[in-house]
């Protein structure tokens, strides 16, 4: 995998300003509206089901986020992925909290089901329960780390017959023929709601302008991870509430070539 050329993805995504639309909870909608404008795409929040085909169909990506899932929403989230699917726009899955209850990881496999999803992005617990795998998971966050996380991408990109990203303290990505890892980023990104949810609508602005599933999301991922790495290593002495803020500041100013240069992306096969 050439990070070099990778890196360039950034640059494309600021000069194609792509729209992203989001279905996502409402713990982190500001924010991630927030963290893609400063990265330079432009987001749009549509919920309702008598618009969501007409966004999705413009939109580069769709997004679909089960975080604060409902059955209204989830009906949009169908209705949205269908057409962005007649459109041939790249869908995203943040399967937040599968595994926590049994109505979130069946949510997650309907939509698998419904819609044809390019990556799914999920924290180890979430990506283990929504392949049927045991994995310990308490409310939305991942429990004990230090399982085999690139089996892990492996299989579920396999079974879910999609890229799959497990994001931790290394991030992996897999298409079942091709896994890379990411390392990198900073433990702040745990202390911040939403780190992970941005990261997946992050993925959504590279997917929009990225064709290749497995290049969109090493791309995201080493942006984020340099940004986060930038902006921890000027508020560490202060705390996640200066994070965050530095954080989409970093978002804003990092350059591709930054990402060149400090970017740790390590093709384990493929
Ligand atoms: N220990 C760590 N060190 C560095 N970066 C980390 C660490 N753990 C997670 N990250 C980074 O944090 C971001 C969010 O990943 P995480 O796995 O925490 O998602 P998540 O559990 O879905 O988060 P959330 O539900 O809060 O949105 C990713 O960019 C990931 O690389
Ligand atoms: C805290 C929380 N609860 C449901 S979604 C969410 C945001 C992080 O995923
Ligand atoms: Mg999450």
């Amino acid at each position: 995998m050439n990070i070099r050329q990778l890196a360039s993805k950034l640059q494309e995504v600021r000069d194609r300003n792509p729209l992203v639309h989001n279905i996502t909870n409402v713990v982190v909608t500001n924010f991630t509206a927030n963290g893609l404008l400063a990265l330079g795409a432009s987001p749009v929040m549509a919920y309702a089901k008598q618009e969501a085909a007409d966004i999705a169909g413009i939109a580069g990506a769709l997004v679909l986020n089960i975080g604060t899932l409902n059955e209204v929403e989830v009906e949009a989230m169908k209705i949205a992925g269908r057409a962005a699917n007649e459109r041939g726009v790249p869908v995203v899955l943040d399967p937040v909290g599968a595994g926590a209850s049994a109505y979130r990881t069946e949510t997650a496999r309907s939509l698998l089901s419904a819609i044809r999803i390019s990556i799914v992005r999920g924290n180890a617990a979430e990506v283990a329960n929504l392949i049927g795998r045991d994995w310990a998971i308490r409310g939305v966050d991942a429990g004990a780390t230090g399982g085999d996380v690139v089996g892990l991408a492996k299989e579920a990109a396999l079974k879910l017959g999609t890229a799959v990203v497990v994001s931790g303290a290394t991030d992996i990505v897999s298409d079942g023929t091709r896994t890379v890892a990411v390392h990198g980023g900073d433990a702040f990104l745990t202390r911040v709601t939403g780190a992970g949810c941005l990261l997946t609508s992050v993925i959504g602005a590279f997917a929009a302008v990225c064709e290749d599933p497995v290049e969109a999301s090493v791309a995201a991922l080493a942006t984020y991870s340099v940004a986060a790495e930038l902006a921890a290593s000027r508020t560490r002495e202060q705390g996640p509430g200066s994070f965050q803020i530095a954080f989409l500041d970093r978002l804003w100013s990092v350059t591709a070539g930054d990402v060149e240069r400090l970017g740790k992306a390590e093709e384990i096969e493929g």
